[in-house]
């Protein structure tokens, strides 16, 4: 028996994901909150024929306690998007104060539930939660994930392109690591599973690298104020969270990008944290996924020129990200 939740889930995201939860047979109980409409999404969702239990819950009568409790994985896309000309750190303000108090619920209810954050800015969101997490006495490294997942989908999806064959998309993986937001986002291409056409001259590379990094601009971009991408984060959220859920299960050597706090596994926590020279607490980089969460964390390997310079101009924006939600709890009454 699994029941997954989804916080956010009648939201842009929110209701993909909860579809696509819906579709995976190894959900059992899906339980939707939001702040409006989840009555009318689970209905929907409902009627679908396969194996999991709906239902929707709203903020009154203790709805985020009820939709949480017995909760095995609990999505987070609760907040507002960006809109042309905003960065992800503008929507701070206003998603803090989301996470804070959707987080407060999930330690008081549902403290051993794996926490996937998709709710902007990710950098600063997963430590919010994490501190909130710590207040409660019931912080474990190894069951919070910051959802990296759509950088590494779209790093798949363009070098395909660039390859000119979309068809070898799924087989194309990139290791995309750092963090999720413009320059913090390292997609490490000389990894890939398919190598650059040879002679790839650095130009196309530097073009290539910015549009992994600001692919998700692409698409506040074409929908011109109503909001940002929906569609491929909820694909790209329902694929990780299926590899969390088959870890789960006992399936070995699953291995998913997560924006993950590096004490989630020490020896190769600290390994990670000598290779990119800065004592970062938290950082992207390829999991190891086990029944209870972080296996281990893979290190970055071999990286180019190119590369190690995308690391160093990543760090000092990191570091202040990671700050921001470190201190945002540690000034906020819980
Ligand atoms: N991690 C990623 O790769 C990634 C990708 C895309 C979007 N995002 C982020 O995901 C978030 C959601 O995006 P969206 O397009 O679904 O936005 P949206 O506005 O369409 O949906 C957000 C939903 O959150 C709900 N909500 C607001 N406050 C809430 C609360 N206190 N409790 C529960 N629900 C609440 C809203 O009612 C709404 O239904 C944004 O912050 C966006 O930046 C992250
Ligand atoms: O770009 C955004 O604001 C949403 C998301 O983080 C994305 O990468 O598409």
């Amino acid at each position: 028996m699994v029941k997954a939740v989804v916080l956010g889930a009648a939201g842009g995201i929110g209701q993909p994901l909860a579809l696509l939860l819906k579709a995976n047979p190894l959900v059992t109980e899906l339980g939707l909150f939001d702040i409006v409409n989840t009555p009318g999404v689970a209905a929907d969702l409902s009627h679908i024929s396969t194996p999991a239990k709906v239902e929707g819950y709203l903020p009154p009568d203790d709805g985020l306690k009820k939709a949480l409790t017995g909760a095995d994985i609990v999505v987070i896309p609760a907040g507002v998007p960006r809109k042309p000309g905003m960065t992800r750190d503008d929507l701070f303000k206003i998603n803090a104060g989301i996470v804070r108090d959707l987080a407060t619920g999930i330690a008081t209810t549902a403290p051993k539930a794996f926490v996937l954050v998709i709710s902007n800015p990710v950098n600063s969101t997963v430590p919010i939660v994490a501190e909130v997490f710590k207040k409660h006495g019931v912080f474990d490294a190894k069951r919070l994930f910051g959802v990296t997942t759509l950088d590494v989908v779209r790093a798949s999806t363009f070098v395909a392109e660039v390859l000119g064959d979309l068809s070898a998309a799924p087989s194309v993986t990139v290791p995309v690591v750092g963090g999720h937001s413009g320059v913090t986002i390292i997609p490490l291409l000389s990894q890939s599973s398919k190598p650059l056409p040879s002679g790839f001259a650095s130009d196309k590379l530097e073009a290539l690298t910015k549009r992994v990094q600001f692919g998700g601009d692409e698409v506040v971009k074409a929908k011109d104020g109503a909001g940002s991408a929906t569609l491929s984060m909820a694909y790209a959220g329902a694929e990780f969270a299926s590899k969390v859920l088959r870890a789960l299960k006992g399936e070995k050597g699953i291995v998913a990008p997560s924006y993950v706090h590096l004490s989630a596994e020490k020896a190769s926590g600290d390994a990670l944290k000598k290779e990119i020279g800065k004592e970062l607490e938290y950082f992207s980089a390829p999991i190891e996924l086990g029944p209870e969460g972080v296996v281990s964390i893979r290190p970055l390997g071999t990286l180019t020129d190119y590369e190690k310079g995308l690391l160093s101009a990543a760090i000092p924006e990191l570091e202040t990200n990671i700050e921001k939600g470190v201190s945002f709890i540690g000034n906020s009454k819980l």
